[in-house]
């Protein structure tokens, strides 16, 4: 099937900028402006230049960079707003005037306290005055969305016949529906007898979270021009947001009629862009650009991509921009995850019951930690594989008392070659108090030679992994432990060097002397 072209009409630097805080500089908007010329977007609108000093100069840099996508600027019917649109927009290789004036009973009488004859009028005389100083010229019906149908027909042809090339409906307070929105499109193609002589654009607001669902149902209606922006942004709740659409559209060429030039690997990076200049964090489950959107946590739908990943992605990844998709170990994970990552880290399981420890750890770490990095899982295995290696001494349970003004008092229960044993002690801190309560059972006779804490990741959740160092008799040996209670990795640690010493023992002097 021969595919139409739909023109991409970005307006982030104009329809965006409008959200409260998130003015741009003259030189932000020349940056994005060429990330979006690099993404192949048709149709740039760069400001409003009437709107001041700053947005005409924005305007007029960004005609002057850009080459291959028509810079365009927002103004009103009025001849200041036109004649200033067309001189800022002077450098431009292709430049657009977008003019506008509202055509919605509520807007004529209350906003404008215009009659609609002197509506059409207005909107004539502003076509015509912008066709004497540019070829391209797009009419705006604003809040086309809550206009009458007659009425509407009426003045688009009223402003094709005075020269625009592009009719734009914009839904300009998000109160369209879909399916009622494509038939006031489909409306307006048939019955405006020049309909044919411009493109029919529409510009759709998010209010009621419908700005791309209503942009896509007039597209199958026969609309041929988006006007959309990076992120979403825009006024109030934003503008449909680019991303989607052309996603939509390439994604499901079975029902588009429709083709892009957008060249999507540039979205994310264009996404990022406008989120740092704008100060717009992009929230993570945000559809194409954010940081969730090619992610996998729950271990069905990790087993499910990692066997074949068009199981959980209709999209992929790299396509958009980013670097990969993204296995992220948490508590819903399951084994096939697990391993796969630390097989990538280079680590292997001799058993599967190896592997089993190793998962049962895993799971009782992520239900204490949101999220689980490569530290944490380094640092399991060292545990698993401390676990497996001959262990004489076992941590079973420990209680620790730490109260200001008060003498820290340790209680631990440890398994010694199979037999339980209790210990108490205090001590100048918690951790001091552990070891001496170890120590009261196991009298190791050796001296703590190193103590030091790490967090393993950020954030108050990560898992501290504490190293100790135990000297005895000229034998030197480390322990490790990790957990996300420093006080019981510390612990860990303590009896990890303990078994160690052990172990060496052993190597040396197989009857052994004991701990
Ligand atoms: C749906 C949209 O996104 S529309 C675009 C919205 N964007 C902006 O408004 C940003 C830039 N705007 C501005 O900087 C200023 O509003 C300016 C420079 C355009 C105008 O400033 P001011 O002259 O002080 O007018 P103010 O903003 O207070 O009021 C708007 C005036 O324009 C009139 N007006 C509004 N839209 C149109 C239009 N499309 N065509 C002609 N006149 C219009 C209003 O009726 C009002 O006229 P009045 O002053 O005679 O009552
Ligand atoms: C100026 C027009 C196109 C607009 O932004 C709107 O109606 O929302
Ligand atoms: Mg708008």
């Amino acid at each position: 099937m021969n595919k139409e072209h739909l023109v991409i009409f970005d307006t982030t630097l104009r329809d965006g900028e409008q959200s409260p805080g998130a003015s741009m500089t003259r030189e932000e908007k020349v940056r994005i402006a060429l990330m979006l010329e690099k993404m192949r977007v048709d149709v740039i609108e760069a400001g409003f230049a009437i709107a001041s000093e700053g947005d005409f100069e924005a305007v007029k840099a960004v005609a002057a960079a850009v080459k291959d996508s028509t810079v365009c600027s927002l103004s009103r019917a009025m001849e200041a707003d036109i004649r200033r649109a067309a001189e800022a927009l002077q450098p431009a290789a292709s430049g657009r005037i977008h003019t506008f004036i509202a055509t919605s009973p509520i807007h004529m009488k209350y906003k404008l306290q215009m009659q609609p004859d002197q509506v059409v009028e207005q909107a004539v005389k502003a076509v015509r005055l912008a066709r004497n100083l540019m070829d391209d010229v797009e009419f705006s019906c604003e809040d086309a969305g809550r206009s009458e149908i007659d009425f509407l027909c009426r003045i688009v042809e009223a402003a094709i016949a005075a020269g625009a090339r592009t009719i734009n409906i914009p839904d300009t307070v998000g109160y369209a529906i879909p399916e009622l929105y494509a038939e006031q499109i489909r409306q307006l193609i048939e019955r405006v007898p020049n309909s044919d002589q411009a493109i029919f654009s529409v510009h759709c607001h998010n209010d009621l979270g419908l700005a791309v669902a209503n942009s896509l149902a007039a597209v199958q209606a026969g609309a041929r021009q988006v006007e959309c922006t990076i992120n979403g942004l825009g006024e109030r709740a934003g503008n449909a947001a680019l991303e989607e659409i052309v996603m939509a559209v390439r994604t499901r060429p079975d029902v588009f009629s429709v083709e892009t030039r957008i060249e999507p690997v540039h979205i994310v990076p264009t996404s990022r862009l406008v989120s740092t200049v704008t100060g717009f964090p992009v929230q993570p489950n945000k559809a194409i650009v954010g940081k969730n959107a090619f992610a996998h946590e729950s271990g069905i739908h990790q087993d499910g991509v990692l066997k074949h990943r068009e199981t959980y992605e209709i999209m992929k990844a790299q396509d958009v921009g980013w670097h990969t998709n993204a296995i992220v170990l948490g508590k819903h994970s399951g084994r096939n995850a697990f391993r796969t990552r630390l097989q990538e880290l280079g680590i292997s399981f001799a058993t599967e019951q190896e592997l089993n420890n190793a998962f049962i750890l895993f799971k009782q770490l992520a239900d204490k930690k949101h999220e689980i990095y490569d530290e944490d899982l380094q640092a399991l295995v060292t545990d698993t594989r401390a676990a497996a290696a001959a262990e004489h001494v076992q941590l079973v349970a420990m209680e620790v008392q730490s109260k200001t003004g008060e003498t820290p008092l340790a209680q631990v229960v440890l398994n010694v070659e199979g037999q339980e044993q209790n210990a108490q002690a205090e001590g100048s801190g918690p951790v001091d108090a552990v070891y001496k309560a170890i120590e009261s059972v196991i009298s190791s006779g050796a001296s703590l030679e190193l103590y030091s804490v790490n967090a393993i990741t950020s954030g108050t959740d990560s898992q501290g992994e504490v190293t100790v160092r135990l000297a005895r008799g000229g034998r030197i040996v480390n322990g490790l432990g990790a957990d996300t209670d420093i006080v019981i990795a510390s612990a860990k640690a303590y009896i990890n060097a303990l078994n160690a010493l052990q172990t060496s023992v052993e190597r040396t002097h197989p009857q052994g002397t004991g701990i």
